[in-house]
């Protein structure tokens, strides 16, 4: 990685060890030293290394491909996982282009025969990319370069992704096309997809039957696009006029079964290896991951939604408050919950809704499970097969900003609401409709009663005989002797026996001790 990330770890006061070149087990012996982990392509972060990264927050990846980390259990572990999507995308787009040529006029082997004293003019006919169809499989950020730069060479241009829309294709001045035509109309093919379940095996030996005799074929997404021992054998037959590959099924790739083919030319991942894209992903990669340690910023994160540093700070309270809430919820209603709306409005509602959402999860996921946070909250909610909306409302409440959290149960709905006072400090407002303010913060005990003289003294005297120190106090009702709540915060833990002794208070109904 370029040296200038980690300049900026340390100007930003984060201190930096540079390991390149760790093995496997050397990088999962000091893994759990560190908070941060900076990447290239060749690092793979694997279940193993994230078991053993007790601190592990957030692993940068310098560039775009995250298949060399295991996102499944990085957010299972509440790792965020970010890539720098576009430093590396022209440089990336000019490799593919360079190969294009290299194919086109055999530049290698001209070269390797040349430099050996043999002067074979004869051998070496090319061919001209003006006025030919480049089919281009994927059109994103990579694709759309290599398109316009091949429009700037004359060339006409099929392209065949699923996502590219009518308009986009238009903007870029290229056509676009389903596989089957791009394979039979296209002179040259380049790649730029991600390597998924649906793209694995793109060029099969059947689709690569179906090109056009004489194509020439470019890659620098992904080795897996293309099934190599049938590229091989188009190659040998001569249905397939050239092939460049800059990722491989296998790397680092020694002994691929497409080396030493006649027509064939390789580089070793160096897509991305120019100095301007270098520098670009080091700078991005080492910033994105300090805002995300120092400030709680997030951006470019492929398993959290993003929050920019500026954001961070005045949506940090309101997520304070959500993750409160979605914890009260939790604990007090308990495992009966199947869905949840999370609700703003007022000032909430002028904010970005995903972070208080992802707080709210993780506090109620974090009553059920485990090491939760805003990373694998989300997965572990759909696990548990919960149904999830969230509701922005414009209308003026009561308070001038507004978090509530509606619990479905098999009981009915059941809702919380909070607020923020100062616009800082997280307050309960009402409770399953019962307006109670209190502050939700460290032992709580929530207590339901019915309405009548001598609760409180009954309540004040049991924990005043087990040695209970009542902090706070906070009381509501949802009507004059019908159902009353109590938040209490104690300075002391609540103990089994003790909220037995509660339960069996005159007039209760429920205590639940609670913990913030
Ligand atoms: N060789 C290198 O050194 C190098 C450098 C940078 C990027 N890459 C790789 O290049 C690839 C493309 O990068 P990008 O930045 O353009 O990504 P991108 O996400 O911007 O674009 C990928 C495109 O592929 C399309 N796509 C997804 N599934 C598809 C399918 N089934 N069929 C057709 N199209 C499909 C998407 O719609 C998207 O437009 C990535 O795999 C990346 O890792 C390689
Ligand atoms: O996805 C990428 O960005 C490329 O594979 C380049 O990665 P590298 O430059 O770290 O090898």
């Amino acid at each position: 990685m370029d040296p200038k990330a980690a300049a900026i770890f340390r100007d930003r006061g984060i201190d930096v060890d540079e390991k390149p070149g760790l093995t496997a087990a050397e990088l999962a012996e000091i893994i759990g030293n560190y908070d941060g982990l900076a990447i290239r392509s060749a690092t793979k972060v694997t279940r193993a290394i994230l078991d053993a990264s007790d601190r592990l927050k957030v692993v940068g990846r310098a560039g775009i491909g995250v298949d060399n980390v295991d996102i499944a259990a990085a957010t299972a572990r509440g790792v965020v996982v970010m890539n720098t999507p576009f430093g590396n995308s022209i440089t990336t787009a000019e490799h593919a282009i360079a190969l294009m040529f290299a194919l086109a006029r055999q530049l290698p082997e001209a070269d390797a025969s040349t430099q050996a004293g043999k002067w074979e003019k004869n051998r070496f006919m090319g061919v001209e990319v003006t006025g030919k169809t480049l089919g281009l499989i994927g059109a994103g950020n990579i694709g759309s370069i290599v398109a316009s730069r091949a429009v700037g060479l004359r060339m006409r241009v099929a392209a065949y992704d699923p996502f590219l829309t009518p308009e986009r294709a238009l903007e870029l001045g290229i056509e676009k096309v389903d596989l089957d035509e791009l394979l039979a109309r296209a002179d040259f093919i380049t790649l730029h997809t991600p390597l998924t379940d649906q793209t694995r095996n793109i060029l099969s030996r059947e689709n690569l039957a179906k090109t056009k005799k004489g194509v020439r074929i470019v890659n620098c997404a992904r080795g897996g696009l293309i099934d190599e021992a049938a590229l091989k054998d188009a190659l040998d037959s001569g249905h397939v006029a050239g092939a460049a590959l800059d990722v491989f099924e296998s790397e680092p790739a020694k002994d691929c079964p497409l080396f030493g083919t006649p027509g064939f030319i390789s580089t070793p991942h160096l897509g991305a290896s120019t100095s301007e894209a270098q520098v670009n992903v080091a700078i991005q990669v080492a910033e994105q991951m300090s805002d995300f340690l120092l400030l709680g910023g997030v951006s470019n994160a492929i398993n959290m939604p993003s929050l920019s540093a500026e954001e961070a700070p005045r949506l940090r309270p309101y997520m304070a408050l959500a993750e409160k809430l979605g914890k009260l919820v939790g604990q007090v209603v308990g495992e009966d919950v199947r869905s949840v709306d999370v609700e703003v409005e007022g000032a909430a509602a002028e904010l970005n809704m995903k972070p208080i959402t992802g707080a709210v999860l993780a506090g109620l996921m974090g009553t059920y499970s485990q090491s939760v946070n805003m990373v694998n909250a989300p997965v572990l909610a759909k696990e548990r097969g919960l149904d999830l909306r969230e509701i922005r409302h414009d209308r003026e409440g009561d308070y001038h900003t507004l978090v509530a959290v509606n619990a479905g149960t098999e009981a009915g709905p059941k809702r919380v609401e909070g607020t923020l006072f100062g616009n800082r400090a997280p307050r309960l407002v009402k409770i399953f409709d019962i307006p109670v303010e209190a502050e939700l913060d460290g032992q709580m005990i929530y207590i339901v009663n019915t309405d009548e003289p001598g609760f409180i003294g009954a309540l004040g005297t049991t924990l005043g005989a087990h040695k209970v120190n009542i902090a706070t106090f906070n009381l509501g009702r949802r009507s004059e002797g019908g159902e009353a709540v109590a938040l209490v915060a104690v300075d002391d833990p609540i103990t089994p026996e003790l909220s037995d002794e509660l339960k069996r208070l005159p007039g209760v109904l429920e205590v639940v001790p609670l913990s913030f």
